[in-house]
């Protein structure tokens, strides 16, 4: 079986962090490919997002760039509406049969895991991949009984990125250079995102 790891995200922008989590969890789980997947609308993000869909793909592609085991993938983007990673990967084991899929989360998404829909079910078709993050807790020990088992924590360094971070330092004209790619630094710059 090929190991493929999900790294779902509204990635508003991406960062660092995304990055940095995605490596980390495909070194310590032995995945052979991390698969990229920007969120349509995401579920549990009542404001977001605030960049175009086109242009958080586009980001994406930038930042993981010639990576031979980084893919970008538009499937939410293209089936629009709410992102549900149930629907996704569902869709995913018709379309590549003979892999097995982890979903790679941070310790917010974790904790927030049994509220995601058809969590049941989802967990029947892949397993998850929990990374830590400044800040947050994670409460892994709480999670409902059907859900034991199913989540492997992994560390990776801290990195106390967040897209958040680069939209609020952009809207007060501060420096983002650093936080994410040079390239998706760029494209940020010169289509004015983020500046109010
Ligand atoms: N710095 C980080 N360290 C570890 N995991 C992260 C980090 N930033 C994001 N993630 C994880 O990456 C996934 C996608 O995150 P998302 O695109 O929502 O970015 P975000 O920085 O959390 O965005 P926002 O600040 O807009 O809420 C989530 O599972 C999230 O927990
Ligand atoms: O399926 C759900 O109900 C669900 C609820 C919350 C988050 N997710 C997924 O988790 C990933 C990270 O979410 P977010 O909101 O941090 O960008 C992204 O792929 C979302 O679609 C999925």
């Amino acid at each position: 079986m090929i190991q493929v790891g999900l790294m779902g995200g509204t990635f508003d922008p991406i960062h660092y962090g995304h990055l940095l989590a995605a490596e980390s969890a495909r070194e310590a789980c032995g995945l052979d490919e991390v698969w990229f997947i920007p969120s349509s609308t995401p579920p549990l993000k009542p404001n977001a997002p605030y960049a175009e869909p086109q242009e958080r793909l586009e980001m994406v592609y930038r930042a993981i760039d010639f990576q031979p085991y980084f893919r970008a993938m538009d499937i939410e983007l293209e089936r629009g509406g709410v992102s549900y990673t149930a629907d996704t990967v569902r869709e995913l084991k018709d379309l590549y049969p003979g892999r097995a899929f982890s979903i790679i989360v941070g310790a917010d998404r974790i904790n927030d895991l049994p509220q995601w829909h058809q969590i049941r079910e989802l967990s029947e078709l892949a397993t998850f991949i929990a990374l830590e993050r400044p800040g947050v807790i994670m409460n892994d020990k709480d999670l409902p009984d059907f859900l034991r088992g199913k989540v492997r924590r992994c560390e990776m360094p801290q990195i106390g990125i967040s897209s958040t971070l680069i939209r609020e330092r952009r809207s007060q004209g501060r420096s983002i250079r650093f936080l994410t790619p040079d390239k998706v630094y760029q494209f940020i710059r010169r289509n004015g995102l983020y500046e109010s």
